[in-house]
């Protein structure tokens, strides 16, 4: 399948509503656990994205009939599965491919898994996935795959080594199978993982400390089936958030899941953009003052990220790309990934004012016009982050790759083009 190229018109304001999706980050793991059950699970609101498609042919390869019964609608079986050799293939496309280790380790006892792939962002270690797990009572042999093997899972007092999302999930899973009481400590507590703690209470589990950094787990559970609905994408919400700001256009974001917005909203309020809520909306009003705020005694303020519930990494792209649209300096320090910011090379090219101190910092000064470039998306935010300026930006931008930011948002060219946006999606063309 030829990539897929998207051409945009910039400088159009755009108006409407618009519904975040589902949150891909809860979608994964979720559809992964589903294999924890022998009983029917339905998943409504699940991104219909290149990451979910690309997992769901995982679970059916290893045994679990899964259906698409509407656009978003997910119905997964897994009656009896087993945890055969994964498609190399199929595992290098996502990095949630790792979601499946405490799930099939569960399960059926073993599992081998070729590298999973995701975002090339940085270095991204599976040691606290080995860690946890072994703590749990797997043993584990890394070759060119991981082999995970356990005969029987117990629960363990576990002290994660960072807080890692993924790392935390598949403890969790293989926590509820296991036999007696698991702390995990030190544990990461994103909405998604909060996501997924709740679909698997809902299966059966008993877990306390849900949205903290220690969970206790009550195992072993006996699992039943579920309807759940995924909740909403919060980076998607901080994506559109920074969409309307860098356009000067008013949005009205409903079912925005307005609970997990607090980090989200005061980032964005350091750029000088102030939303507001009604009901479990978020409205961003057109007229922001978009002026950096200052740190106390005009001293140059910082955004950086961190673990939850702090500022989130996923957004670190499109907060740097909506500081160019504001007035004043801020320091952007990327703490968790080291390529992230390699990107900004392009909105340096398109107008932007960035210095690229080192691999986790830039410092940003706003605003600059921004002109139509051609770039190429690297990864899913700062294929998002690319697309901002392009729609901000005087004149055509060419963005290639973009087959990057459809792995974690759905239609966006679409849902885009709904509040006025001119995007063309087309395959891509050589030269
Ligand atoms: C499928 C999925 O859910 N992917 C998300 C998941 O990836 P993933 O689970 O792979 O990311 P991790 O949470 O393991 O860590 C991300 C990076 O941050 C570093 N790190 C982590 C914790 C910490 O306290 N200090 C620190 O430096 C890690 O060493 C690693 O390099 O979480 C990341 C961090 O939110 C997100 O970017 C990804 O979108
Ligand atoms: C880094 C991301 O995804 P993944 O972990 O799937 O590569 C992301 O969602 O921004």
């Amino acid at each position: 399948m030829a990539p897929i190229q998207y051409i945009v018109e910039g400088g159009h304001r755009l108006s409407g509503s618009i519904e975040p999706s589902g949150n891909k980050n809860s979608a994964l793991p979720i559809i992964a656990a589903a294999l924890l059950t022998e009983h029917p699970v339905t998943l409504e609101n699940v991104p219909r994205i290149r990451d979910t498609e690309t997992l769901v042919e995982l679970i059916r390869s290893v045994g679990a009939a899964a259906e698409w019964t509407a656009r978003n609608t997910l119905h997964i079986h897994a009656k009896s599965i087993s945890a055969a050799d994964l498609d190399p293939e199929l595992c290098v496309r996502i990095r949630a491919s790792i979601l499946l280790a405490g799930p099939l380790l569960a399960r059926c006892g073993e599992v081998m898994l070729p590298p999973p792939g995701g975002d090339v962002i940085g270095r991204r270690r599976l040691d606290t996935h080995v860690l946890a797990l072994e703590q749990l009572g797997a043993k584990v042999t890394a070759t060119d795959r991981l082999e995970f093997r356990a005969a029987k899972l117990a629960g363990a007092d576990v002290f994660l080594d960072e807080p890692s999302v993924t790392a935390t999930e598949n403890a969790l899973v293989a926590a509820v199978a296991a036999d007696g009481i698991t702390y995990l400590r030190n544990a990461a507590s994103e909405p998604h993982v909060q996501d997924l703690a709740n679909f698997l209470v809902a299966l059966g589990a008993k877990i306390e400390g849900i949205g903290t950094n220690t969970m206790i787990i009550h195992g072993p559970a006996t699992l039943g089936g579920a309807t759940y609905r995924i909740q909403p994408d919060h980076i998607e919400v901080g994506s559109l958030i920074g969409l309307a700001a860098v356009t000067r256009s008013p949005l009205r974001i409903t079912r925005a899941g307005v609970e997990h917005l607090r980090s989200i909203r005061m980032g964005f309020e350091r750029l000088g953009i102030v939303c507001r809520v009604e009901g479990d909306d978020l409205i961003v009003p057109s007229n922001q003052t978009l002026k950096i705020q200052d740190d106390f005694g005009g001293h140059v303020p910082k955004l950086e990220d961190q673990p939850w519930p702090a500022f989130p990494a996923d957004l670190m792209s499109i907060a740097i790309v909506t500081a160019t649209q504001c007035e004043g300096v801020i320091l952007m320090f990327e703490k968790m990934f080291e390529s992230r910011m390699f990107f900004v090379d392009k909105l340096i090219a398109m107008g932007a004012r960035i210095v690229l101190c080192d691999p986790h910092r830039a410092i940003i000064a706003g605003p600059s016009r921004l002109h139509g470039a051609t770039m190429t998306s690297p990864d899913i935010r700062a294929g998002m982050a690319m697309l901002l300026a392009a729609v901000c930006a005087e004149g055509t931008s060419t963005i290639n790759n973009a087959d990057q930011i459809e792995r974690g948002y759905e239609r966006i060219e679409e849902r885009l083009n709904a509040l006025g946006a001119k995007i063309k999606r087309v395959p891509e063309r050589k030269g």
